[in-house]
């Protein structure tokens, strides 16, 4: 996937396991969030409630098959062999996380995202081989419990005058109001959690994020 490719699968970036669904089946949360009109999708199963071993694989395996239906990528957060095991299109891993460098060998072709926070982790990421960058919290989330401070659309504007070109995403507590700020700080899309994985109705949820990140890129 070019740059150019992944810059447009950022736009709408939905991030969800079993425990962000509100108690419904993920497989049908994510299904509505596709019809929707997200771009790319994070299997994320972790926090109070994830699950582990056999149903971790068997409900990322249902999940892979969603996005493989719908020609959208699929990326697994922070487990390197889950994401090959799986024949994800990509993995995304924090700071703490294996060194990209080494993801980046073991992984040869598929996309690396890389959590970072500020100017330093992004440029060591992007050294060490980060296809893009997950930059957060935005706002304040309820997804994330060990989530670092909240740095706003503003902490994203400061690295693109700091001159980072990359592909970048930001995330935490976006939803359909306040999208529209992290689009026009610079960011390629939005990563989403509860705004859809929690919504009472996904599909109307992703359908008004979708409308709104595609009205700031047109206007751009
Ligand atoms: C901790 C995270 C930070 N950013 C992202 C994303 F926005 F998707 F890149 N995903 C994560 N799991």
């Amino acid at each position: 996937m070019s740059p150019g490719q992944l810059r447009a699968a950022l736009r709408l970036y939905v991030v969800l396991g079993s425990p962000n669904c509100a108690g419904r089946d993920p497989v049908q949360v994510l299904a509505a969030a596709l019809d929707g009109g997200v771009t790319m999708v994070q299997f994320r199963e972790k926090g109070p409630g994830a699950l582990q071993g056999a149903a971790r694989r068997a409900l990322g395996g249902e999940l892979r098959r969603l996005c493989d239906q719908r020609g959208v990528p699929f990326i697994v957060n922070d487990d390197v062999g889950l994401a090959l095991e799986l024949g994800a299109d990509g993995v995304h891993i924090g700071q703490e996380d294996e060194a990209a460098v080494q993801v980046r060998r073991r992984t040869s072709g598929l996309i690396v995202g890389v959590s970072a926070h500020n100017q330093a982790e992004a440029e060591s990421a992007l050294a060490a081989g980060a296809d893009y960058l997950g930059v957060g919290p935005m706002y304040a989330t309820r997804t994330k419990l060990d989530a670092r401070e909240v740095q706003g659309p503003a902490g994203l504007a400061r690295m693109r005058a700091a001159g980072i070109r990359a592909p970048l995403v930001g995330i935490g507590g976006i939803d359909a109001g306040n999208a529209a700020a992290v689009l026009a700080a610079g960011a390629d899309g939005a990563a989403v959690v509860s705004a859809i994985a929690a919504a009472r109705d996904p599909r109307a949820a992703a359908a008004e994020l979708s409308r709104a990140t595609a009205a700031v890129l047109g206007a751009l």
